[in-house]
């Protein structure tokens, strides 16, 4: 049997500011399994971006177990979970966070120096993730001469760069216009058919449904976790 790449058992988050306490995760028990594209969907509030964090290991649980490729990681420490987190787990938020002054390459390769990879294996490495995107053409550009849908392949490319266990993208979509979102979502789920793990927070059911597993989070709960077959995208 292979170990899920995220076993969360009985999490809690209670987030106190003086008098006021507040629980928004209330005991969530998710398994992600190697490969699985996830999408965590719910109201505004209802806890998804909490979840999402303590996966990333932005966060930590107040209460309860994370395994993370079967290693317990709810104990460690802010360094050794930031170490953790470079290696083990991409990101790709809303709003790109390019480095303006870095071309496209330079950006894709920024964890990899982080990750101490020498200079040559990281160009090559970032330039083959360009290439993955459909960007390699645009390598010397910078963000500012690309678009909006262009900007988040970068950033998919640069999460992956490092070949993480996870790929973790919170609303990917959020800033981008239909077309130009499914073809961002279409990539997804390319990488999803070739193995990569992916979980996603989303708002929008259009983007949902190219996830799949829907797992719905209310009032710091899991409300349901069901399978559906995904939606297929168009790529650039
Ligand atoms: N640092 C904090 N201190 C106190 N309460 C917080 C903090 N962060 C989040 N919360 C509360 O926890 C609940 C869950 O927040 P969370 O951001 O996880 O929701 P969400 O489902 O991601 O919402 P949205 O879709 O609006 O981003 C909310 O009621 C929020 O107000």
């Amino acid at each position: 049997m292979t170990v899920p790449v995220v076993e969360i058992r009985d999490v809690r988050r209670v987030y106190e500011q003086g008098d006021v306490v507040f629980e928004a995760l209330k005991g969530v028990n998710v398994q992600i399994n190697q490969g699985e594209m996830v999408a965590l969907m719910g109201p505004s509030g209802s806890g998804k971006t909490t979840l999402m964090q303590i996966i990333g290991l932005l966060d930590r649980p107040s209460h309860g177990t994370y395994l993370l490729g079967g290693q317990d990681v709810t104990a460690l420490s802010e360094n050794e979970r930031a170490e953790a987190r470079n290696i083990e787990i991409g990101f790709v938020f809303q709003a790109f966070h390019l480095l303006p002054r870095l071309n496209l390459l330079e950006n894709v390769e920024v964890p990899l120096t982080y990750a101490g990879v020498l200079p040559r294996e990281r160009r090559e490495r970032a330039l083959g993730m360009l290439e993955r995107v459909g960007l390699a053409e645009k390598a010397g550009n910078l963000p500012s001469q690309i678009s909006g849908g262009q900007k988040q392949r970068v950033a998919v490319a640069r999460a992956l760069a490092g070949s993480p266990r996870l790929l973790l993208a919170d609303e990917p979509t959020g800033n981008l216009d239909t077309r130009t979102s499914e073809e961002v979502m279409a990539l997804f789920g390319e990488l999803h058919a070739e193995g990569t793990t992916v979980v996603l927070v989303t708002h929008e059911p259009e983007i949902g449904a190219y996830a799949e597993r829907v797992v719905r989070v209310r009032d710091g709960l899991i409300e349901s976790d069901t399978r559906q077959t995904p939606r297929l995208g168009v790529s650039a």
